[in-house]
């Protein structure tokens, strides 16, 4: 199961990569919103406010700092290149949403993130421990190209991550 990283369910080499599949499957959720509210696809204030949070959890699982801190940042990176990406395809809105409800970025999909990347953390913890990050990212390039996203996506996800090991 998908976003249970905190359970004693062990982990395997595919935990980390399908939890940032995973999170970039909300994109398209958050840019709807930001499409409807003319908002700007960088929010610069969450983008510190997510990193520093993640960096002090990170602390408690015994991660440096920096590990995190770019690891996280490839993540966002290649979620707001997959955001632009679909503005470019969906200039009007996906047609198959329209008049559907749109969330709400504060309540709840920024807290859904948050849940998600304290799972990012516990896999990555046990990932630098246990995996070498060869194969770590052999198997992210692999989940990140089944979901279908683009190279420049997959790349800056991949860069998040292979920093987030060192
Ligand atoms: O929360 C948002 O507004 C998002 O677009 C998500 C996200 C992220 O990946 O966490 C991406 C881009 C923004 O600059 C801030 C955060």
């Amino acid at each position: 199961m998908v976003g249970c990283a905190g359970s004693s369910r062990p982990q395997d080499d595919a935990t980390l990569p399908k939890l940032m599949v995973e999170r970039l499957s909300w994109m398209d959720e958050v840019v709807r919103v930001k499409q409807a509210r003319s908002l700007p696809v960088t929010d610069a204030k969450r983008e510190e406010e997510l990193l520093v949070m993640m960096e002090r959890e990170g602390q408690k699982a015994g991660l440096p700092a920096q590990a995190v801190r770019e690891f996280f940042a490839g993540q966002i990176t290649a979620a707001k290149f997959l955001q632009t990406e679909w503005l470019k395809k969906y200039p009007q809105g996906d047609p198959t949403l329209v008049g559907q409800p749109l969330p709400d970025l504060s309540v709840t999909v920024r807290p859904a993130l948050d849940r998600l990347g304290k799972s990012m953390l516990t896999a990555l913890a046990v990932s630098r421990q246990k995996q070498d990050s060869r194969t770590m990212m052999a198997a992210a390039k692999t989940e990140l190209t089944e979901a279908g996203y683009s190279k420049q996506v997959i790349a800056a996800a991949l860069e998040g991550l292979e920093a987030g090991l060192k």
